[in-house]
């Protein structure tokens, strides 16, 4: 598998707080890579170092390189908001704009200057139905987002997510806040996405990773203990740390 993705030697303080610490990793694309560790291990700052989301965070401090497809994103070059357009991101809580169904998706292309109708029309359709939705809400596009329930919600800010067209897709604890059936039509449209672009998933559901990921990466104090197939981390750990987190002794 080709990796899109490369962190070396990773370093990041909040302030005098080391929170991640010599992190080298190269994440495959079009594959789904999961994080897994205890609370405060990391697992969200590493997620938020892919698409500079740190930087909204004052004091934080990164050492260090982060490449996208060869290329470092923390040069002074880089455009955030284009990198951002390349890394959509989904959230724990599902976060709609309080506008309609329609207005949520079109955002994005809206903002990146696409204004014909016509196309924008083409645009909401085809993330609805990349997030597998269409079908639920294609009579009421007008509707607000607000009105949705719960995994809807997280299905449509995953459909904003996809209507600018990213290559990668971060997802923190997106379906933490769901009940087990939308977080298993959740789990479902990840695995359909995967074919076409990069997922990149923290969960603090071992299970989770275990059905999902290909790649799993497990994290403890801000460092890399183990990475490796999900299936080989799962079934024969190397390291007695990973293996005693994923026997439920800690964490
Ligand atoms: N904005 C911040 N300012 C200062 N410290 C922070 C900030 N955000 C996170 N931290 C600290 O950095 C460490 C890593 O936090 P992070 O949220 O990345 O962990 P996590 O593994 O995602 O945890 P959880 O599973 O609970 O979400 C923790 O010790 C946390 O307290």
């Amino acid at each position: 598998m080709n990796s899109i993705i490369e962190i070396k030697d990773l370093n990041l303080y909040y302030g005098e707080f080391q929170a991640l610490r010599n992190i080298s990793l190269e994440i495959p694309e079009k594959a789904i890579t999961a994080f897994i560790g205890p609370s405060g291990c990391g697992k969200s700052t590493l997620l938020r170092t892919l698409n500079r989301m740190n930087d909204m965070i004052p004091g934080t401090r990164v050492e260090g390189t982060v490449s996208i497809a060869g290329r470092s994103i923390y040069s002074n070059d880089v455009d955030v908001e284009t990198l951002r357009k390349r890394v959509g991101m989904v959230f724990q809580q599902a976060n709609p704009f309080p506008k309609s169904i329609y207005d949520n998706v079109a955002y994005g292309p809206r903002l990146h200057g696409i204004t014909d109708r016509k196309r924008l029309d083409e645009i909401v359709e085809k993330s609805l139905r990349s997030a597998v939705l269409w079908h639920e809400v294609k009579d009421h596009l007008k509707r607000s987002a607000l009105s949705m329930s719960g995994g809807q919600q997280q299905r449509l800010c995953i459909a904003r997510a996809l209507a600018v067209e990213p290559d990668i897709l971060l997802m923190d604890e997106s379906t933490s806040a769901l009940d087990p059936i939308s977080t298993l039509k959740i789990e479902e449209l990840v695995q359909e996405l995967k074919n076409r672009y990069t997922i990149v998933m923290v969960t603090h559901n071992m299970h989770q990773a275990a059905r999902v990921s290909q790649q799993t990466v497990f994290f403890l104090g801000g460092e890399v203990v183990e990475y490796s197939e999900t299936k080989q981390l799962f079934s024969n750990p190397t390291d007695k740390r990973t293996e005693d987190y994923i026997s439920g002794r800690f964490g």
